[in-house]
């Protein structure tokens, strides 16, 4: 069996083969996310339950777009500004129907969308206590991801720089020492905005990716969904192959010994 086919993301008591999360919004159109989510490869795809019209299923909702027997849903919390908006929500899904298997979100302030890791804490705590499988959106704190594995999530998501910003992996340091930290999945997630930043994520170890602005944000989002889908394959294949040591001066690629003279 190749690296590819054997090479699985397990998170919780669910099994991956595609490392790429996505997100559903910012996109022109529902046929424009449908076909990018395709050619992205993902397997899971988060959609913010604010969005998703659970009072009224009859009435036409983002989940009429997506086929639920292809895809596993992570409902998220975004919007949420505190512990309890972020339970209650997480539970309003649940009881709709979505999924137990959540992304945790609990912001800071409007600005900078960071984390509030406080509140964080105490909504994971209640969440994995009432038996949802956690997937929390968390700075790139060591020991806050530490504190959250502790806790019982099933996997930790870093950002890599703030939402919807295009930065990149802002601090591949801290992201090597979380992966150090702890032994639950790490996936980046928020800050993705091209095919290398996926790549780069990737190449240092990360367990997966998740992104939505990268995508839905591009000129053309369906060649940048086929660019991030290559991109965290080769990122993990170059992982897993092992990159040369960087050295400072060079070695020829063509060696003199046992050449004839
Ligand atoms: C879709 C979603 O969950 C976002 O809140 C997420 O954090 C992705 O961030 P980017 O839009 O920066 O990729």
């Amino acid at each position: 069996m190749s690296q590819q086919t054997s090479d699985k993301l397990v998170i919780g008591e669910r099994e991956f083969t595609s490392r790429l999360m996505v997100g559903t919004g910012k996109y022109a159109s529902m046929e424009q996310m449908v076909r990018a989510i395709e050619v992205s490869g993902a397997e899971v795809i988060t959609v913010a339950v604010r969005r998703v019209n659970i009072s009224d299923r009859s009435k036409e909702s983002l989940l009429d777009h997506i086929d639920l027997k292809k895809y596993t849903l992570l409902p998220n919390t975004a919007g949420c500004y505190t512990a309890d908006d972020a339970i209650r929500t997480c539970r309003l899904a649940r009881e709709a129907g979505l999924s137990d298997f959540v992304k945790l979100e609990v912001l800071g302030d409007e600005k900078t969308l960071f984390p509030d890791n406080e509140e964080l804490l105490k909504a994971a705590a209640v969440l994995v206590k009432e038996g949802f499988t956690v997937l929390p959106y968390t700075s790139d704190d060591p020991i806050v991801c530490k504190k959250l594995e502790d806790i019982g999530c099933a996997a930790v998501m870093p950002l890599g720089a703030p939402i919807g910003s295009g930065l990149g992996i802002r601090n591949p340091y801290n992201i090597r020492i979380i992966m150090d930290t702890v032994k639950v999945p790490v996936i980046v997630d928020a800050g993705v905005g091209t095919a290398s930043d996926a790549a780069i994520a990737m190449e240092l170890g990360c367990d997966g990716v998740l992104m939505n602005t990268g995508i839905a944000g591009a000129r053309d989002p369906i060649a940048m969904a086929e660019a991030m889908n290559l991109a965290v394959r080769a990122g993990r294949l170059a992982y897993l192959a092992g990159r040369i040591p960087k050295k400072l001066y060079a070695t020829a690629s063509s060696p003199i010994e046992g050449t004839i003279s």
